[in-house]
């Protein structure tokens, strides 16, 4: 894993903070001693096996202690945010906040908008970035070293696709804790005790997100192999999409994106 040499900073040490926090130490990206986070309400238990590293309430201080800033606060926190990052990298998470407002909170930094997910934790989130005027391919480099302890990453061409990826991969389980509830009330309408289902839903969509993740294969040609299969679930699976399943799952994420467009802004 490749490690940062400069010193990090980390503005917001919530669920995705935190678990950013996790990954990056864990991995040794960073050196404790390196590394700073700034929140309101001082050092986290869950961090305490990092004893070097340098905690603060003061953004300012963390501001100029630190070469590169990670901000993972609300975004309606964040926007308001304001610091002189003149000759550092600044790279957020923050969902909405758009690489206009990074600079005018960062006033003369190089600027990164990112999404990462709680899924950090364990190495499993992707984060996508995108990089505004100035930033350089040492910095692509910071960025590629911070996001690969998390899970995977990649540098998109359009900023846009950060709003995407907010919808889509930014929450976890997100949208698909939502079709596992509904398999698992499924489940229980046929009588199936709700711990049994839980149990069976989590293995399922474990098993699945893992043959997912290895493969090369799009989804949508595990579909087709099983509706050539023309077995039980391809009878299930006609019923889907005559039903509509993707014109509503794009409506929800749609939903979503949208509401990216908004977040970051003044008026929230
Ligand atoms: N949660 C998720 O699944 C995901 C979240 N995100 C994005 O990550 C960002 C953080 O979200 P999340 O971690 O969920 O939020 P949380 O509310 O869980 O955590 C927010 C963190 O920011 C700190 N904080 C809040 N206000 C300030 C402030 N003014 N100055 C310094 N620290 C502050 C809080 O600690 P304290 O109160 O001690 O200051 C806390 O550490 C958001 O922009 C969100 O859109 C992106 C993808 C997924
Ligand atoms: O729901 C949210 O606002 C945050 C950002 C993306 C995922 N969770």
């Amino acid at each position: 894993m490749d490690k940062i040499h400069g010193t990090l900073g980390l503005v917001g040490c919530g669920q995705l903070g935190a678990a950013l926090a996790s990954a990056l130490l864990r991995a040794g990206v960073v050196e404790p001693g390196r590394m700073w986070i700034a929140n309101r309400s001082g050092p986290l238990p869950t961090l305490a096996d990092y004893p070097g590293l340098n905690w603060t309430r003061e953004v300012p201080v963390l501001v100029e202690e630190c070469d590169t800033l990670l901000l993972a606060l609300p975004p309606a926190a964040g926007r308001k945010l304001r610091f002189n990052g003149a000759g550092r990298l600044v790279v957020s998470v923050m969902a909405g906040v758009d690489v206009e407002a990074l600079n005018t909170i960062s006033g003369g930094a190089r600027v990164v908008r990112a999404m990462s997910s709680p899924a950090a934790e364990t190495g499993m989130a992707y984060s996508p970035w995108f990089a505004g005027a100035g930033v350089s391919e040492t910095d692509r480099a910071v960025v590629r070293a911070l996001f690969s302890a998390c899970g995977i990453t990649d540098e998109v061409p359009e900023e846009s696709q950060i709003d995407v990826f907010t919808a889509i991969t930014g929450p976890v389980p997100g949208f698909v804790a939502a079709f596992a509830a509904s398999v698992q009330d499924y489940a229980n309408g046929q009588g199936v005790a709700p711990e049994v289902a839980r149990r069976a839903v989590g293995q399922l969509f474990h098993s699945a997100g893992a043959m997912l993740a290895t493969s090369e294969r799009p989804a949508a040609d595990f579909v087709r192999d099983m509706v050539d299969y023309a077995g039980t679930t391809a009878a299930g699976l006609e019923a889907l999409r005559a039903a509509g399943l993707t014109d509503v799952v794009a409506q929800g994420l749609e939903a979503a994106r949208r509401r990216c467009l908004t977040i970051g802004t003044p008026e929230g």
